[in-house]
């Protein structure tokens, strides 16, 4: 994929942008306030929702175009590019009419690949900057399907927004994020800059600045915050908003990690603890192989005597004695589990696997 690096889209942004601005537009002195609050805030972009996204009808569902040109007076006090999601083609066609500089394509939209395609074709011939949020469900192709639909029109300035994955059993967050999503992303493709929205992922502004680390920490690559200078009184999202003030107290306290290439003396002296670590993943390595030579003994067994390939008590016994050996061991129970898991799942696909070779093969 042809992706520009997000310093080169010509806006001035650097390796981390910050956003910030209302989740939603609602009066020209609103945008013109929160502009004044954000000053010295070394802010990259200025959001605001025009179009809103809600999920019933009934509640406050935007501006609309009119207030596309409020955001000029954001644009003039902060001197910074201005961006808002657009979910269909009028959106788009109004937004580069009012020389909005970078659009964002919401949860709800990435979900749906029809509507992602006609805001491609409107953004056809175009050069103007795109992030795509993840869609609502953790389904990494959905979102690497919209970003290669905007490259497929033409669209190489593209970065991705993690905005966390609806889950109803989820209590903590209003989205939960899943840190190994952005980070797949980024290696699937080089050079996309992934920005948290730790607002939608929180749901609560009081949790806004701990999921902001945990994005720098997992190495996302900037933050999109929603502000509000009278949150609690805003028209959408008043729980999840802080203000231009607490913005700031939130961007000063974040610890930015240094990345390795500015610290090359770094390099050589985590290599000695790498060997090591190299050292003990191949023989982790050697013992799964061992362990799955094993499963495939007892496959062979099962097979033979016509036995079910899942054992329940087995299991059971297994899950138990090794969540134990491993919380003795400082390895927390989630780790546990799920690695436990794995392990469960491809020596019952290898067992099922050797059942239906030797049935084909006696079939045959
Ligand atoms: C290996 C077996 O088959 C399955 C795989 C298990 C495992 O990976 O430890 C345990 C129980 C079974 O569900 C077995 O029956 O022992």
């Amino acid at each position: 994929m042809d992706i520009v690096d997000i310093k080169d889209w010509g806006l001035g942004l650097d390796e981390h942008v910050l956003i910030a601005g209302p989740c939603s537009a609602e009066s020209q002195q609103q945008i013109e306030i929160i502009a004044k609050g954000l000053r010295g805030a070394n802010l990259g972009l200025f959001r605001a929702g025009v179009w809103k996204p809600r999920t019933r009808p009934g509640s406050f569902e935007g501006i609309g175009n009119d207030a596309l040109s409020w955001l000029n007076s954001a644009r003039e006090i902060l001197n910074v590019p201005v961006t808002v999601e657009v979910a269909n083609t009028s959106h788009v066609e109004a937004a580069l009419k009012a020389d909005i500089e970078v659009l964002w394509i919401g949860a709800r939209t990435t979900v749906n690949p029809f509507s992602v395609q006609e805001i491609c074709e409107a953004l056809r011939g175009t050069d103007i900057p795109v992030m795509v949020k993840n869609p609502i469900n953790p389904d990494l192709q959905l979102w690497l399907g919209a970003i290669e639909r905007l490259n497929k029109v033409g669209i190489n300035k593209v970065a991705a927004i993690h905005r966390g994955f609806s889950d109803p059993y989820e209590k903590r967050y209003r989205n939960k994020p899943e840190w190994s999503m952005p980070i797949h992303l980024k290696r699937m493709i080089p050079g996309i800059s992934v920005i948290c929205d730790p607002s939608h992922i929180a749901g609560t502004r009081e949790i806004i600045a701990s999921v902001s680390q945990r994005a720098i920490n997992f190495g996302l690559d900037g933050l999109m915050i929603e502000t509000h200078h009278d949150p609690d009184n805003a028209w959408s999202d008043a729980k999840q908003q802080v203000t231009p003030d607490t913005f700031k107290i939130i961007i000063e306290n974040l610890n930015f990690r240094e990345t390795l290439d500015k610290h090359p003396e770094a390099i050589s002296e985590l290599d000695k603890f790498r060997q090591k670590v190299d050292l003990v993943d191949a023989q982790i390595i050697e013992l799964l192989s061992d362990r799955f030579q094993m499963i495939k003994q007892i496959g062979e067994y099962k097979r033979s005597h016509n036995l079910a390939v899942y054992q329940p008590n087995r299991w059971q016994d297994v899950m138990e004695s090794r969540i134990k050996s491993g919380t003795n061991k400082n390895m927390t129970e989630k780790f546990m589990k799920s690695f436990l898991f794995a392990l469960h799942e491809e020596s019952v696909k290898m067992q099922e696997a050797q059942l239906k070779e030797v049935k084909s093969a006696s079939q045959a």
